[in-house]
């Protein structure tokens, strides 16, 4: 592993790594920002994966979330959205190929050799974190915006006891019902639907739900409103009676800007979590 850059943040460390990956088969590099708990021993992480276009930068540069992080004391992880590099599939689109991974495993040509984005994330790099950081693997919660909320929400109830919470900001929540999703599970998973359950917040929530704290926030004006699908997973939960508060936010889009408005509360919502019994 390759230290790319450290800097001071908030009297921890934001640091940006680079590692030879074995499910993506290609180098893979992503932030770590370590509170000053952690000189002293392992601390508890919050993921957050980003969404299409995004490398592991987009979200540690704007996101505004080390200084709560550094409140609360807990770790905080940005990994890049995709395998990349010159031997890596990519497409024309910005929402297919590199920067668009979608968090699952591709079996289709010419994704599968590279496009593994769930073990990388469910397997690979949470094993590199706990053994060459001091992150407690015990203490981890998750969360996303957009694609990256699609990644957070279907890890999260795929993977029961991982995750102790699980937050988004304006998730793709349905995508096998949305053209941010049919086309890209199509792509990478192939023309059976059965194969995309797995990857579907709305579908997943009404077949196995989540063990734990939900908190889903979502901009009226979000110009992605229509592909997000934010209707379907609230009904979804609550036709499951799921613990979840899903938030709908006045005048607020798609971007950054939304995304730091409501960090504060998304890190808080997790510490209360991570923190507890
Ligand atoms: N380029 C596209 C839209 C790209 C976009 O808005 N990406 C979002 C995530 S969208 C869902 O996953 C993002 O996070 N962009 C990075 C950023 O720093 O804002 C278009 O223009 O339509």
């Amino acid at each position: 592993m390759e230290t790319l850059s450290e800097n001071t943040c908030f009297g921890g460390v934001q640091g940006v790594y680079r590692h030879a990956s074995s499910a993506c088969q290609c180098d893979m590099t992503f932030g770590l920002f370590l509170p000053a708990e952690a000189k002293d021993g392992p601390v508890p992480v919050l993921w957050y994966l980003s969404g299409l276009t995004c490398t592991h930068e987009n979200a540690m540069t704007k996101a505004g979330a080390q200084g709560w992080a550094a409140e609360q004391g807990i770790a905080l992880v940005f990994p890049d959205t995709s395998p990349r590099g010159e031997g890596v599939a990519d497409h024309e689109d910005y929402d297919l190929g590199q920067g668009a991974g979608f968090y699952v495993n591709a079996t289709q040509a010419p994704w599968a050799p590279h496009f593994n984005m769930w073990d990388y994330v469910a397997e690979e790099l949470p094993a590199l974190l706990v053994e060459r950081f001091a992150i407690d693997g015990d203490r981890q919660a998750i969360t996303g915006h957009s694609m990256g909320g699609h990644g957070a929400l279907t890890l999260a109830m795929n993977l029961p006891g991982r995750f102790r919470s699980v937050s988004a900001f304006a998730p793709i929540s349905n995508p096998t019902a949305s053209d941010w999703g049919r086309k890209q599970l199509s792509a990478y998973l192939g023309d059976d639907e059965a194969a995309w359950a797995k990857h579907d917040a709305s579908l997943l929530m009404k077949e196995k739900g989540f063990d734990g704290p939900i908190l889903i926030d979502t901009g009226t004006n979000d110009q992605f409103i229509d592909l997000l699908r934010p209707e379907a997973l609230a009904h979804a939960t609550a036709e499951r009676r799921q613990q979840a508060t899903n938030r709908l936010q006045p005048g607020y889009d798609h971007s950054y800007f939304f995304v730091s408005t409501f960090m504060e509360d998304h890190v808080t919502f997790h510490a209360e979590a991570l923190y507890g019994d």
